[in-house]
């Protein structure tokens, strides 16, 4: 098979020498799809076959990573994702749908290292051997590397419904921490691309985790599965261009991610923009027109009621109102008969001098219509003018997201905007995060977003004429769009030579990040979706208008405070696209609903430790049910608020002796300056360890990191210690919560250094005098 692939990428090639137009588009689509295949061979060739079936009719199936056949076309090996696998990952001793023995390969290369066998069906072994040591928790247990790792082989029966769960429609999946949640959304990304490659492949599939950390640890999962065309994404680099890291400190994310929202940026973006005049002044015939700020707010409002589309392409109206506008106030001003007699002035003294020199007298210009001066020579003679032109380019910008985004800095235009959305001192907290080069958080890409679907594009030249009869083309420059015009009929073969990058690039060049097209999907997998804010499900929305969704959840680890508010703007983005008319709802798109039910990642003992945060958390709520029992009891030690930083240190030192893989210290949110919320404990100590996160680990191998508990979404340590709990649970009113993340990050070890003696104890830790 990889041969057929080498030989299809040559043969590719060699078809481009037929010289024609469409050789060369054969040749790329040929050798796109040989490479594709070549690369996906490559791949799956570590740890091919990963199953066996020996089925009741005697049949001997093999599963593998992908399919695999003679040249004969006769089945070797069975993709995992193909119908006849199904019963690899479904068959139970209760249900063995024909499968006598399910055998479980673990290979190094090409080399099997370990078996592990299920007998299914006893009766009808008829002196099957049977192996197994237990390789399936052995491969829970082993050591993290940093990235995750497809699970093809051990994929358990509830998780194999949520993969091959029905492509329309959305799926919800929710599970406690370290039930598979993440590793099931992937494959069933594999799965869906496998099983319906024309629907997914082309309008592709967008995954979206929390952070870059995040995505950056799951992005190998996909490709060792063989599919390398599903856009990864975290929810700070869903926007062209811009990027955040960082988290707003949970108050301003409360303001920032509320649908309040988005009708704040609605209003600000019909603010007046910064920097425009107040003032339009324009000469006709000798007569002044002006329009004053009243005036022109007026035309303004005028403007964005009429078009209620993207603000940028309304440059084109604001030109027609303003024309109107002055049109109006030429008249009012008695301007047409003091154009009229200025221009009978001028014409009387062009046919004087004419006379002198024996010349034909000047044809009089019909300056009325119908008893009007004529209103479309008004406006032809004012478009041209400098004065109104430099007017409407700095009156009506084409603006983009960030610079509105910064204008906000401006507590009195963010007042403006908030009218009575914001209270005062939410808005001169949130105007304050957006001042100078302060970075951007994952917040105010949602907002950028919202921002860039109410600018919209610039639009697009009205005609094709040549410059000379367009009057918005000054000096070579389309006012409306900032687009350079090129005389179409001069050396017309240069067009062809243009390619369609240069041409993004032309177009790019209008203005960078505004003219960009949003990307939309055909699927889109939301992770850790019980984060999201309303802004961010909005921001989604836009880019699924037609998708399907498979929405990865737990509710019990949201940091998001109104969950209701967050699962209405859900609802909104999972709709499509707004019903035409009232009277014709869209119809109700399929959903199912899963739960996960086993914790692959937890030791039983680490499960214990959050099991207690989740009884303080959510009361009601029931943990998952850990597997795998270490033999480990997590550590949790009192400590002296001054000592915290280096007993965290000391902590991961010893770690570092105990397991080979990753160690994660994982700190409370920086501190932010509004006053933290009463919790069932006392008031936090001054914060100490984690101000400066980075000296905690400084000199210690790559493989210990250190992460506020917000980064640590998601992810998984071999190793964990947590730095100040109480710290975690008064951050928020959902710090709790948080807190539940953090503690079950851990596979073998877990140290909790607490300052206060009660937290000790909720958390079943040993009493002063007997810890460290
Ligand atoms: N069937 C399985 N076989 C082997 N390992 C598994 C299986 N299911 C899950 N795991 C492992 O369990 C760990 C936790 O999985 P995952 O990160 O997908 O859980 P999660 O539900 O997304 O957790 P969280 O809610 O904390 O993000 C991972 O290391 C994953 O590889």
């Amino acid at each position: 098979m990889r041969a057929d692939a080498q030989a299809m990428i040559r043969e590719g090639y060699r078809q481009s020498l037929a010289g024609t137009k469409g050789s060369l588009v054969d040749r790329d689509a040929m050798v796109h799809q040989a490479a594709l295949r070549a690369q996906a061979l490559d791949v799956a060739d570590d740890g091919l076959v990963f199953g066996r079936l020996d089925l009741a009719t005697l049949e001997v199936r093999y599963i593998g990573r992908i399919g695999v056949r003679t040249s004969e076309h006769d089945s070797l090996v069975i993709d995992w994702r193909a119908p006849a696998a199904e019963d690899f990952y479904r068959a139970t001793p209760e249900d063995p749908r024909g499968v006598v023995r399910r055998r479980v390969l673990h290979s190094r290369g090409h080399t099997v290292v370990d078996l592990e066998d299920d007998l299914l069906d006893p009766d009808a072994a008829d002196g099957m051997t049977v192996v197994g040591d237990g390789a399936f928790l052995a491969s829970l247990a082993r050591t993290r590397e940093g990235a995750m790792r497809d699970i093809v082989a051990t994929i358990q029966r509830e998780q194999d419904e949520v993969i091959r769960a029905p492509a329309d429609g959305t799926i919800l999946v929710r599970g406690a921490p370290g039930t598979g949640k993440t590793a099931v959304a992937l494959h069933r990304v594999a799965y869906l691309l496998f099983r319906h490659r024309r629907r997914f492949g082309s309008r592709g599939v967008l995954v979206v985790g929390p952070n870059r950390r995040f995505t950056a640890y799951i992005e190998r999962v996909l490709p060792s599965l063989g599919e390398g065309s599903a856009t990864l994404r975290s929810l700070g680099d869903l926007v062209e261009s811009v990027t955040a890291t960082v988290h707003d400190p949970p108050r301003l994310a409360r303001i920032k991610g509320a649908e309040t929202m988005a009708t704040v940026l609605r209003r600000a973006v019909t603010d007046h923009p910064p920097g425009a005049p107040d003032q339009l002044r324009v000469v006709f015939k000798g007569v002044v027109v002006t329009l004053d700020r009243p005036r022109l707010d007026r035309i303004r409002n005028e403007v964005h009621r009429r078009s209620r589309g993207s603000v940028n392409a309304a440059r084109g109206r604001a030109a027609d109102l303003l024309l109107d506008a002055l049109w109006r106030r030429f008249t009012d001003v008695g301007g047409p008969d003091a154009a009229e007699s200025a221009e009978g002035a001028e014409t009387a003294l062009w046919n004087a001098i004419l006379a002198e020199d024996g010349l034909a007298s000047l044809d009089e210009e019909p300056t009325r219509e119908n008893g009007e001066p004529k209103r479309t020579r008004f406006e032809a003679r004012v478009r041209e003018q400098r004065a109104f032109t430099d007017f409407l380019i700095a009156w009506w910008p084409i603006r983009r997201p960030l610079d509105v985004l910064r204008s906000l800095a401006d507590p009195s235009r963010l007042r403006r905007a908030a009218a009575r959305d914001l209270d005062t001192t939410d808005i001169e907290h949130v105007a304050a995060s957006w001042s100078g080069n302060s970075p951007l958080t994952y917040q105010d890409i949602a907002l950028l977003d919202e921002l860039d679907s109410l600018l919209g594009s610039p639009p697009r030249p009205r005609t094709t004429a040549p410059a000379d009869d367009d009057p918005f083309v000054v000096d070579g420059v389309n006012i409306l769009t900032g687009e350079e015009v090129v005389d179409e009929t001069w050396e017309p073969e240069m067009r062809e030579l243009t390619t369609s990058i240069e041409r993004l690039e032309r177009s790019r060049r209008v203005d960078d990040g505004v003219v960009e097209e949003r990307p939309e999907y055909a699927h889109i997998v939301v992770d850790e979706a019980q984060d999201l804010s309303p802004m961010q499900w909005r921001m989604l929305g836009r880019r699924g208008r037609h998708a399907s969704w498979t929405i990865v959840e737990d509710p019990a680890q949201s940091a998001w405070e109104d969950l209701d508010a967050a699962r209405r703007a859900m609802e909104t983005a999972l709709g499509g696209p707004r019903p035409r008319s009232r009277r014709k709802p869209t119809p109700q798109r399929p959903r199912h609903e899963y739960e996960l039910t086993t914790n692959y990642r937890n030791s039983t003992e680490i499960a214990a430790v959050s099991a207690r945060v989740l009884a303080m958390a959510l009361p009601d709520a029931s943990p998952a049910r850990a597997v795998r029992t270490s033999g480990i009891d997590p550590q949790i030690r009192l400590i002296a608020p001054p000592d915290l930083a280096t007993t965290a240190r000391a902590a991961a030192e010893e770690l570092l002796t105990q397991v080979e893989g990753t160690i994660g210290i994982i700190v409370p949110m920086p501190p932010d300056d509004e006053p933290t919320q009463t919790t069932l404990f006392d008031t936090p100590p001054e914060p100490a360890a984690w101000t400066a996160p980075d000296h905690l680990a400084e000199g210690l191998p790559d493989r210990v990191q250190v992460l506020n508990v917000l980064e640590a979404k998601g992810l998984e340590f071999d190793a964990a210690v947590i730095v100040a709990p109480e710290t975690v649970a008064a951050q928020s009113p959902r710090g709790l919560r948080v807190l539940y993340v953090a503690v079950s990050r851990a596979t073998q070890y877990l140290t909790i250094l607490t300052t206060e003696e009660a937290f000790l104890k909720s958390l079943g830790g040993d009493p002063p005098g007997r810890s460290g």
